[in-house]
């Protein structure tokens, strides 16, 4: 049986829009994660973006409602969208809250019990998944990008600021920037990390900015009329950090857009453009 079990696929802007099943170790289990081969993939190795999706999300969502295959396949980037945790755990507490536990993956190894055993979204992103994908997509793996939205805007910049070798470009949707300092970090960095809060600055993407800037500039677009703006996302915080540690950002402000797709789908071009002209497709 191949490592990778075809849901389905479909021809899309001349290239495939396809979902897939695998098991994955780092996961403890069954994942699921959609590709977006553009045209240019039938004859060569392309380029690849991942897009990290936010709370309550899957594979689906931004497949679906993200808008890029279109320009994808005139820039020639394969997209990936991976789901946002494990599911089907099991484990007490891992359902029925929407900001934690399945579907609020976080993008972080989880140490603690019961979540280590399962909750281990970093090391998916970060290695499991691209050598998964090398063995079966045509990606030209040296050049790899990653954006994200909220929850997801989060996992893109702590995986670019973390692994600067594995992803060469970055950009955001309304990421969480600082998670020691907002709820929705708070509730899960303490439950998967546990309570000492220094375990948590690996995955705070405003601490990391302090340590380590990115070879690039960052993208992040954020709508004024989002609802979790000045409770869970606090962009200003990282343009300071990213001030301080001396990185390149660009920070636009989209007076009107909410926290929607609708917002996502109204930049998106722009931020796969941002992608191709760093993976020197533009
Ligand atoms: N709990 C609320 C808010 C969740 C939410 O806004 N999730 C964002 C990511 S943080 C999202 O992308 N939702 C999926 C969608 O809009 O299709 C809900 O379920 O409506």
């Amino acid at each position: 049986m191949s490592e990778i079990e075809t849901i389905s696929e479909q021809r899309c802007h001349d290239g495939v829009q396809g979902f897939y099943r695998h098991h994955s170790e780092s996961c403890g289990g069954p994942m699921r994660f959609a590709v977006y081969q553009p045209p240019q993939a039938a004859r060569e190795a392309c380029p690849v973006l991942y897009f990290l999706a936010g709370l309550t999300c899957t594979e689906e969502t931004a497949t679906i409602k993200a808008g890029a295959q279109r320009v994808a396949a005139e820039l020639g980037l394969i997209l990936v969208m991976p789901d946002t945790s494990p599911r089907h755990t099991g484990i007490d507490g891992a359902i029925g809250d929407w900001e934690f536990g399945e579907g609020a993956g976080f993008y972080v190894d989880a140490t603690q019990s019961p979540w280590a055993s399962r909750f281990r979204m970093h090391d998916y992103i970060a290695s499991e998944l691209p050598a998964l994908l090398k063995r079966r997509f045509p990606v030209d793996a040296e050049r790899s990008g990653i954006t994200g939205h909220s929850m997801g805007g989060h996992g893109a910049l702590t995986m670019a600021l973390r692994h600067p070798q594995q992803f060469r470009s970055v950009s955001a949707f309304a990421p969480i920037v600082a998670p020691s300092q907002v709820p929705w970090g708070h509730k899960a960095f303490s439950r998967y990390l546990g309570d000492d809060p220094a375990t948590w600055a690996d995955y705070d993407a405003c601490e990391l900015v302090r340590r380590r800037t990115f070879d690039g500039t960052i993208l992040i677009d954020q709508g004024e009329a989002d609802g979790f703006l000045t409770s869970q996302l606090k962009p200003e915080l990282f343009d300071q950090a990213c001030a301080e540690g001396g990185q390149s950002l660009v920070l636009r402000r989209h007076a009107g857009y909410d926290h929607s797709y609708y917002f996502i789908t109204s930049f998106i071009e722009d931020h796969l453009r941002h992608h191709a002209e760093a993976l020197g497709r533009l």
